[in-house]
This record gives C-alpha cells, sequence and structure tokens, in this order.
C-alpha cells in the first residue's frame, strides 16, 4: 500500500478503482449465493445448528470447516466489522482494539498497549504474517496437562498443521543463497481446499547471511535440518502471504471470501454478550450492538453447539459474564454462578519482548537490498524470517542448572495471590515441574531472536515463570475486561532475562559482524546484574501480541477450562476454540497453532457428529 504514491496518478486511480471493486465484491456478498453478512439483525434466522461467538482466527476457521458440507447451518457473530482493503494505513485503529493492562508493579507501574484484532479476520487481519510453530517437545507438554489419552502432542497437531496451510515452497536460487531448510513430507501440508497460504518472500538483504554465519559460530545451535519439522535452533520461517496476490492471507481470505454457502452466514459489529442455557445445554447466545451495551440485546438458538472463538482476552470475558468463572468473582460482580470454574481468566502468558538490539555499522555490505518486492511491508519480512531460538543449557551452560532447580524448588505460592485457589496453583505446580524438566533440555527453546533487518534483533522469550489473569470489571461488567500480566511477578523471570541479556550481549562481539565497525544504539548502561535487571525492568514489554491461556486446556483439578474436546467443564454444548485454550506458550508465534487448533476442534466436532 505504501508504494501506491510512487506510482503515476493515473495508474493510482486504477489501482483504487480496482480496489475499492474488490473490496465492495469481498465485503458485500449478499446479492448472490455467497455466504451471507447479515445486515439487519431482523434478517438472522431464529436458530442455527452452530453459532460461533467471533469471527477471527479460529472463528472463520471453524466456521468454514463445519459449514462446507452444506448439512448444518452456522451463524458467526463477530464484534468487529469487515474492514476497507483500500485503507492506505496497514495497521489502523479500526482494525483493533484499543486496550491497556493494569499497571504493572515490577515494570515500574507502566500500563501495557495491547494490540489484538477487531474486525473480520480477527488478529491474523493485523498480524506480522510469520507462519511457526512450536517444538515437538512443547506440544507434548501441553498433552501432559490434559486428561489421560490426550492426542493434544506433536503427533496429534501435525494433521492439523498440515491441513491448515498450503505450503508454498520457496524459489531454488533463494533455497540455495539462504540454505532454507524445509520438510515438505513431515512438516507441511499442500491441499488444495487449503487457501491459506504459507510462502517466502522473493527478495534479498544481504545482512541475512551475515547474522547466520555469526550464529552458526554459536556453539550447540542446530541448523534445522527441516525448518518446522518440530526441532529447534536457526531456520527460516514462511509468512502467511498469497503467492499468487502477494496479499496476506489470512482468516478471511482463507475461510469466508467467496465462499458459496446459503448456510454460512455472519452478522458483524455485534458483541456476544451472554451465552444462555436450557438446563445444563448451552442453548442460545445473546448479543448487543458493538457501539450500545445497553441496546436491545438479540437472542439466536443453537440447535447443536455454541463455540466461543474470541480470543485470548475476549473468551473469559463472554465465559464470565454467562456465569462460568471464578464464583467469588462472578458474584461480586452480581453475576449468578452456572459453574464455578476458577480457571477462566487464570493462566495469563504472552511472549515478552525483550529490548529491540539495534547497531549503526560504520561499514556496509558492499551489496544493498535487492529489492523489487512489491507486497505489503513489515518488520519482519526486512528479516528474511530468519529466527534463532535457544535452549537454556546453550544460552548460559553455566547457570542452567542453578536456574532450573531453583525454579523447581520455588514455594509458588509466594509470588501468587494471597487468595488463589488450590486448583490453580495445583495447575501452576505442574507447570512448573515441565518447566524445571525443559530448563535442562536442550530440545525446547527459551529465547527466540528474530532478525528484523536493519541490522536489528528482537528477542522475544519463549517461555514465562509469572501468570497473569484477565477478568471482568465488576463495577462495569460489560466494559472491557481487566488485564493483567502480572509481568515479572515470578522472579525467575527476570533473572533469564539477565542471562538472555548476557548471551546476547556477547553474541554482538562476534567476529563475524567486526568488518562492519558496530556500535550498539540504546545498550544498558550497566551490566551488573542489578544494572540488567533495571534495564529490564524499564524495556520489557510483556505482551508480544500473543495473550492465550485464558481457557486452558488441562484436567480441572489443575484449574482447566476445557477438557480434551475443547468442551467446557460443567456444561453441555459449549466449546471454546481459539488461542485461549492453550495451555502452556510454544516457542513460535501463535497463529499456525490457532489454526490448527481450530481445525482440529472441528475434526473432534465431525467424528462426534458422524
Ligand atoms: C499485532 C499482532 C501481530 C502478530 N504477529 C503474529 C505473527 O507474525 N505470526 C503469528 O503466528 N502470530 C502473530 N500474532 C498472533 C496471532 O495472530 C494470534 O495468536 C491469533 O490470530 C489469535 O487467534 P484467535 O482466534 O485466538 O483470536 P482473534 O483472531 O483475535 O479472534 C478473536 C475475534 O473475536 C472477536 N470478538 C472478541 N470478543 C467478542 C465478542 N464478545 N463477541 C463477538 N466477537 C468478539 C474479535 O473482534 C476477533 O475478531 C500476532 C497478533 C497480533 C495482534
Amino acid at each position: 500500500m505504501k508504494m501506491a504514491s510512487a506510482l503515476p496518478r493515473s495508474i493510482r486511480f486504477i489501482v483504487l478503482v480496482q480496489l475499492v471493486l474488490s473490496n465492495l465484491i469481498l465485503a458485500i456478498p449478499s446479492w448472490s449465493n455467497l455466504a451471507l453478512q447479515i445486515r439487519e439483525v431482523g434478517d438472522i434466522k431464529d436458530s442455527y445448528d452452530y453459532i460461533i461467538v467471533g469471527g477471527g482466527t479460529a472463528g472463520l476457521t471453524v466456521a468454514d470447516r463445519l459449514s462446507e458440507s452444506g448439512k448444518y447451518t452456522v451463524l458467526v457473530i463477530e464484534h468487529g466489522k469487515f474492514y476497507n482493503a483500500s485503507d492506505p494505513d496497514d495497521f489502523p485503529m479500526s482494525r483493533r482494539y484499543n486496550l491497556t493492562s493494569v499497571p504493572q508493579a515490577n515494570l515500574d507501574n507502566k500500563e501495557v498497549q495491547i494490540t489484538i484484532g477487531h474486525c473480520v479476520g480477527g488478529s491474523s487481519a493485523i498480524n506480522g504474517m510469520a507462519v511457526m510453530r512450536g517444538t515437538m517437545q512443547e506440544y507434548d507438554n501441553w498433552a501432559e496437562l490434559g486428561n489421560p489419552g490426550s492426542t493434544w502432542n506433536w503427533d496429534g497437531m501435525l494433521p492439523y498443521f498440515h491441513k491448515a496451510i498450503h505450503f508454498v515452497e520457496p524459489r531454488g536460487d533463494w533455497v540455495k543463497k539462504f540454505k532454507v531448510t524445509y520438510d515438505i513430507r513431515s512438516a507441511w501440508g499442500q491441499y488444495e481446499d487449503t487457501r491459506l497460504y504459507a510462502s517466502y518472500l522473493g527478495w534479498f538483504n544481504p545482512l541475512v547471511m551475515i547474522f547466520y554465519e555469526a550464529y552458526k559460530r554459536v556453539p550447540g545451535l542446530n541448523i534445522v535440518r527441516g525448518g518446522h519439522s518440530g526441532t529447534h535452533g536457526l531456520f527460516y520461517y514462511p509468512i502467511s502471504l498469497d503467492p499468487n496476490t502477494q496479499q496476506r492471507s489470512y482468516a478471511r481470505t482463507a475461510h469466508w471470501d467467496g465462499l458459496e454457502r446459503k448456510n454460512y452466514d455472519i452478522i458483524t459489529g455485534s458483541r456476544g454478550n451472554k451465552i444462555l442455557f436450557k438446563g445444563n445445554k448451552a442453548s442460545a447466545v445473546r448479543f448487543v450492538p458493538k457501539e450500545n451495551a445497553k441496546a436491545n440485546p438479540t437472542v439466536v438458538k443453537a440447535r447443536k453447539e455454541i463455540i466461543i472463538s474470541a480470543g485470548g482476552i475476549h473468551t473469559p470475558q463472554v465465559l464470565q459474564l454467562s456465569g462460568i468463572g471464578p464464583a467469588r468473582l462472578l458474584e461480586q460482580a452480581g453475576i449468578q454462578v452456572k459453574v464455578n470454574l476458577p480457571g477462566v481468566g487464570s493462566n495469563l502468558q504472552d511472549h515478552p519482548l525483550g529490548p529491540l538490539l539495534e547497531w549503526k555499522w560504520a561499514k556496509q555490505p558492499k551489496k544493498p537490498f535487492e529489492n523489487n518486492y512489491t507486497g505489503p511491508t513489515f518488520d519482519f519480512a526486512t528479516g528474511q524470517g530468519l529466527v534463532a531460538q535457544l535452549s537454556l543449557p546453550l544460552i548460559t551452560p553455566k547457570s542452567y542448572i542453578t536456574l532450573a532447580s531453583t525454579y523447581a524448588c520455588q514455594n509458588l505460592s509466594h509470588y501468587l495471590e494471597p487468595d488463589t485457589p488450590p486448583a490453580i496453583l495445583a495447575g501452576y505446580q505442574a507447570q512448573q515441574r515441565i518447566y524445571a524438566r525443559e530448563m535442562q533440555r536442550t530440545n525446547i527453546s527459551f529465547l527466540s531472536n528474530l532478525f528484523l533487518g536493519n541490522p536489528r534483533i528482537q528477542p522475544v522469550g519463549s517461555h514465562i515463570m509469572s501468570r497473569g489473569h484477565v477478568r471482568i470489571n465488576t463495577t462495569d461488567p460489560e466494559s472491557e475486561p481487566l488485564i493483567d500480566f502480572r509481568a515479572l511477578s515470578n522472579p525467575l523471570d527476570i533473572e533469564l532475562w539477565v542471562a538472555y541479556m548476557r548471551f546476547l550481549l556477547s553474541f554482538l562481539r562476534s567476529p563475524v559482524f567486526a568488518p562492519y565497525e558496530p556500535t550498539p544504539i540504546n545498550p544498558p548502561n550497566s551490566t551488573t546484574d542489578e544494572g540488567l535487571r533495571k534495564y529490564i525492568r524499564s524495556v520489557l514489554s510483556p505482551h508480544g501480541w500473543h495473550p492465550l491461556g485464558t481457557a486452558s486446556k488441562m484436567r480441572r483439578e489443575l484449574g482447566g477450562v476445557v477438557d480434551d474436546e475443547l468442551k467446557v467443564y460443567g456444561v453441555d454444548g459449549l466449546r471454546v476454540v481459539d488461542a485461549s485454550v492453550m495451555p502452556l506458550l510454544v516457542a513460535a508465534s501463535t497463529q499456525l497453532t490457532v489454526y490448527a487448533i481450530a481445525e482440529k476442534a472441528v475434526g473432534l466436532i465431525m467424528e462426534e457428529r458422524e
């Protein structure tokens, strides 16, 4: 989009007309056979087989797959709107929520700006487009927290990773130049009917190879033989880019646009604010217009199931407004308790973003960018998708055992709120056992370094020990929920960051960079442990755009909210399908995992039906 101003006016006009027309076709499909955008509440049917609250990444995937046989009617209720594809800003407020966290006590009381999607397509419409997944070990850890026989492990997820995204191989010269590794057979799917794409950029940033060479010298760092095949180390990730249009490929383009289905409706600008029950069975959704919570609500009935896919922040809110959540919180808000489920809203995790490491290079590499790329521009693209994922033994060979045993011996209740319910504590202790073990292993990453070009590195914490929460505002439950990351509330997190910083500072001294005479921009002004702690507190963001865990798929006695079929404990006919079911972070950005969760959920629903 930003390129448009460089074009002659006549061409700009044609491009604009094309964009407006294509947008009309995509956004107003109600005149044809296409899936229907309901414009007036009165046009909504009295009941649907499936109702999905939230038309984002997971919600649209589930809706598409449930409606594809034509046997079932599906309604999606989406809070945001169809946005205008010709909008010159790729990241406007109209497409995202305007949220901040409560002040973070361990981050100098900072209120953290929270960015999540608020439109048809949800966060997939505004994300950085990186396509990554975690390692085998990380998904296997999910199963460990699940019920006996849980299939939410690597083997149980892999078929859905395949189904979720159509992988487009990189150009041969690119593979050679960058040493890209990928393994289609074991890691990627190429299904014809999957319209979501993972592809690589077709241009060259010479800086990337300098970083590649520097990482290669890090002792113990794997050069991954099949990027994304469940192991970690140094590799390239593709992006969610449609290779034909060179535009963002996301939940809307893959799972809504152009579908010819009379059984698939969506209503936008509508906020689902209560699930209604007949006895124990979720039977209807109540919703209000986006702008007016006090307006007359509409109720639409579900004949088979209701699925909440409102994302890691709003799914717990919808559950709590429906009387499913911690009883005390609900009583304080004057909400009748349907199920006392303390885990709703707890276990909030996100990938923390460490300080952006930037340098000035006195001498530049000879060859500048080979830039004939014409798609969307964003930070990750300039880094070409190079990521280095590092285990704790690799980051800090001398102290990883001490860090792991310090964590294993912690009394977690010292770092939680005094009235933390026993089930929540039990769940965090189960996670503690997992992480105390994983800190000593070399096949799980604790720090991901994303190369962003220029040269810059964005360090991202892959796993955190602190746990936050999302709770309705008891004085005004319909307003935005209160979001507290409780960043660094577990003191081990800052010690991990001190170790990460020490690793990074030494990496920057790699002899590979020396010919370019680098000078760091904004380095920490003290490198003592205390100096680094202070520095981290001043720069860390606990929000790396991946809030999750707030309706975790764990055993109920561990504070879980959904079982292994993603059904909400204590009621019938209600599932959660989105990022909030992930019980633990994976060392990867989250969209591909969310798409795979949605595909697997549909598999479970269909298995039950047929
Ligand atoms: C800025 C940003 C950058 C990111 N970058 C990357 C990246 O590069 N790579 C990657 O893999 N991942 C990335 N992610 C993360 C990834 O996009 C998300 O994890 C994923 O899209 C979440 O999917 P979801 O279905 O859980 O939620 P969403 O996709 O957020 O969907 C939730 C939907 O529910 C709607 N909703 C909320 N409440 C209600 C309600 N009460 N009633 C009706 N509708 C409601 C919302 O409007 C939204 O459309 C990024 C995310 C963001 C925000």
